[in-house]
């Protein structure tokens, strides 16, 4: 079983033996050895090479545990996802310290939020990266960190504190895995995914997002974007069939599941990078997706390996970062880890960005090629 809770036996009163007590952390992989008591069961942490059986809560105390609210975060209804709203304009032009994002675009009315970031390598134009896209995004990042700082992932984690895992080795002949990078905004997720695509872009690919926006001369459809009507995007949206959408400067931006399953089926694989939310929404048996934390490294290496590196922020393009963003960075790059470790299946530090590429093409060719413990219900025969 997968933990998908805390727990600490020193800390639990009503434990028989607290010194029999194991304890373990969201994420840890826990093979049960005996069930036979209904309250208490004896498990082991994997790999086993060196971990004893110890005492743990079944399911059912830990779920009535959690009623009482002492073994984790009061559990919220995820309010930060929220559907597109004509009313959230205003809030997406809004920065924290209140200033509007629109004026200081105006004071950089020099500046192509939709050109640079394409690509072509050996032929393939390289889709996922227009600014246009990863404004929207960062955008709609900042609105949904503002709103969703007590927002719990895990009111799935009442229901089941554990998740039941079994080995799965994909089968030559079967779709690859989604690989979902998840990192903080500036950790780096998309210069690694570039740089992945364009190490093998006849192998790895992104969706193409779909924006309302008008397509420009030079850009095809279904290349850069699927252009698409409003109604149509709406359309979309009502039945389910975005990752993550939002509005960017009058117009709907988005990563639809049709699209992961487009580059699937042609045999790629497909590499997305979404915020930590959305992640529930492609815990798919057929995506059966693998997730990556790109993690900042310690706060010095960070500001040394970044000195001379550029971001994109919500109202300026290619400026150095700051301290701010530093701190901003390393706050929601623990913030993402604490909450969502469950749902990690590795992660990779991005220190220095050669070793860090290096190291994620490895972590996705295992995940790929060797066995890995997925979810029970994602090994069930379609209906
Ligand atoms: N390991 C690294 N060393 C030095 N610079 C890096 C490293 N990783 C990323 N960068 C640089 O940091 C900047 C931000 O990276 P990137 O654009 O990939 O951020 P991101 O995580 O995708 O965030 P956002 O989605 O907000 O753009 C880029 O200029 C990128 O080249």
């Amino acid at each position: 079983m997968k933990a998908t809770v805390d727990y600490h036996p020193l800390q639990d009163a009503s434990i028989p033996c607290p010194d029999a007590g194991m304890a373990f952390n969201r994420g840890d992989l826990l093979e049960v050895v005996d069930q036979s008591d209904a309250l208490w069961w004896q498990a082991r942490k994997l790999p086993c090479g060196t971990s004893v059986a110890g005492l743990i809560p079944s399911a059912n105390m830990l779920r009535s545990k959690q009623k009482d609210q002492w073994w984790c975060q009061p559990s919220h209804v995820h309010s930060c996802i929220r559907p597109y709203n004509l009313a959230d304009n205003e809030e997406d032009l809004t920065h924290t310290d209140g200033k509007r994002i629109l004026t200081d675009m105006e004071n950089n009315k020099d500046i192509n939020f939709d050109e640079a970031d394409s690509d072509v390598v050996e032929g393939i134009y390289l889709a996922g990266f227009r600014r246009s896209f990863r404004l929207w995004r960062r955008m709609s990042f900042k609105r949904r960190r503002q709103s969703c700082t007590s927002c719990s992932p895990s009111s799935n984690a009442v229901s089941t504190p554990y998740e039941e895992v079994a080995l799965y080795q994909r089968l030559p002949q079967e779709s690859h895995r989604l690989i979902i990078l998840i990192g903080a905004s500036g950790v780096g997720v998309n210069e690694l995914r570039k740089r992945l695509i364009k190490l093998n872009p006849s192998t790895f690919q992104a969706p193409v997002p779909h924006t309302t926006r008008q397509i420009k001369e030079g850009e095809q459809a279904g290349r850069e974007y699927h252009f698409v009507t409003k109604e149509l995007f709406e359309y979309m949206v009502c039945n389910h069939r975005f990752v993550e959408y939002g509005e960017s400067k009058g117009q709907l931006y988005g990563t639809s599941i049709d699209a992961i399953d487009e580059v699937l089926k042609r045999g790629r694989m497909c590499i997305i990078d979404v915020e930590p939310p959305s992640i529930h929404l492609l815990r798919l048996r057929n995506l059966k997706p693998y997730v990556i934390f790109i993690k900042a490294p310690s706060p010095e290496s960070l500001r040394q390996t970044r000195r001379n590196s550029r971001i994109i922020t919500s109202y300026a393009i290619n400026r150095a970062f700051t301290e701010e963003d530093f701190l901003e960075l390393e706050e929601t790059s623990h913030l993402i880890e604490a909450k969502y470790k469950q749902y990690f299946d590795s992660v990779v530090v991005n220190d220095d960005l050669q070793d860090a590429c290096m190291q994620l093409c490895s972590v996705i060719q295992q995940a790929q090629n060797e066995p890995q413990w997925i979810p029970v219900s994602w090994l069930h025969a379609e209906d």
